[in-house]
């Protein structure tokens, strides 16, 4: 198989580990930034470049796209798509994911529990949303941040409001929601591969901090999930298209809830903290489907002329 990862940095684990893990199950694998690839769109052609050679003939490509190239990064992966390559993330299930509200509507659309979220435009109307999700504390997050950044605890009323008009005044989108407190700083993070959870880690965030990002200097290791855990992360991946989804679940008194859908989890903390070969999973993912006969489009001569992409 060939198989491309779109990635901006070769350097990083999670890119140099599905490298490695292709490259010992004897495929053929190319790290592409999707910033140094270019495309030609026109009727019936299909056409990608990077640094200026053409790309043809791949099989699956997986992408590992940060939030910075949300947009320039799934216009190349759709355009991949065009000619065929299969993807695990395609990338319209790439953007639902990178839109917390999106991402939420879609999961409560399916009956998914989550925590009550609230958002409004307008600050005439600040009182009434906040009025809507209830007493404090409310978590404020904004609605494209990652890492935990952005994700704000506010203890009292006065404070949620103060922080709503604080990332209103920075055009930033927002999104309000009630707090867990019985999660007690910890969260799971559920890695599903091809509708299977494949890994889970338990992160804790460190003392009086309430967020448990690995990258706010919470710890992890190895999660035992529930079967009702279980199930709604792989619900959850599936309401959104992910073949590949890093869900994040808060155990509350209710059960677990579904806090939000990655697009591209990070391997590094759910390999060292479970043990498993995730890399493995996801070249295997890789290699079921493309076996399965997704075929690659080609397009015919008569429409690509000398530009075409194969
Ligand atoms: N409503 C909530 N109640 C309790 N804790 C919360 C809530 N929302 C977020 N947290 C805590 O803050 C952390 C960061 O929140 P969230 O996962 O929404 O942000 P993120 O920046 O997208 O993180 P990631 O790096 O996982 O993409 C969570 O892992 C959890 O520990
Ligand atoms: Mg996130
Ligand atoms: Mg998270």
């Amino acid at each position: 198989m060939k198989i491309a990862v779109l990635s901006r940095n070769t350097r990083l684990y999670s890119t140099q580990r599905l490298v490695e893990v292709a490259r010992e199950r004897r495929h053929v694998v190319r790290v592409l930034d999707p910033l140094r690839c270019y495309v030609r769109i026109a009727p019936g052609e299909v056409e990608i470049r990077y640094k200026g050679k053409a790309l043809h003939d791949i099989d699956a490509a997986i992408p590992r796209i940060g939030t910075s190239s949300t947009f320039y990064g799934t216009a190349v992966l759709r355009q991949l798509e065009m000619m065929g390559v299969y993807t695990p993330n395609p990338s319209d299930a790439v953007l639902r994911a990178r839109d917390k509200l999106r991402c939420l509507q879609m999961l409560a659309a399916r009956g998914l529990d989550m925590p009550v979220t609230v958002f409004g435009d307008n600050p005439d109307d600040t009182t009434d949303v906040l009025d809507m999700l209830g007493d404090p504390p409310h978590v404020i997050k904004l609605n494209e941040g990652s890492q935990g950044t952005g994700v704000v605890l506010a203890e009292k009323r006065s404070a949620s409001q103060s922080v709503v008009e604080a990332f209103r005044g920075l055009y930033a989108n927002f999104l309000v929601q009630e707090f867990i407190a019985e999660a007690k700083g910890s969260d799971l993070r559920c890695f599903v591969v091809g509708g299977e959870v494949v890994a889970a880690m338990q992160r804790d965030a460190v003392p009086g901090e309430f967020r448990a990002n690995l990258h706010r200097g919470g710890t992890a290791v190895a999660a035992e999930l529930s079967p009702a855990e279980r199930s709604i992360a792989i619900a959850a991946a599936e309401a959104l298209g992910l073949g590949i989804a890093g869900v994040d679940l808060l155990r509350s008194k209710r059960g677990p809830l579904v806090l939000e859908v990655n697009a591209s989890p990070g391997l590094e903390g759910i390999e060292a903290a479970s043990g498993v070969n995730v890399a493995e999973h996801i070249i295997c993912h890789l290699e079921r489907h493309v076996a399965k006969g997704s075929k690659r489009v080609t397009v015919p001569a008569s429409q690509s002329g000398s530009r075409s992409a194969r």
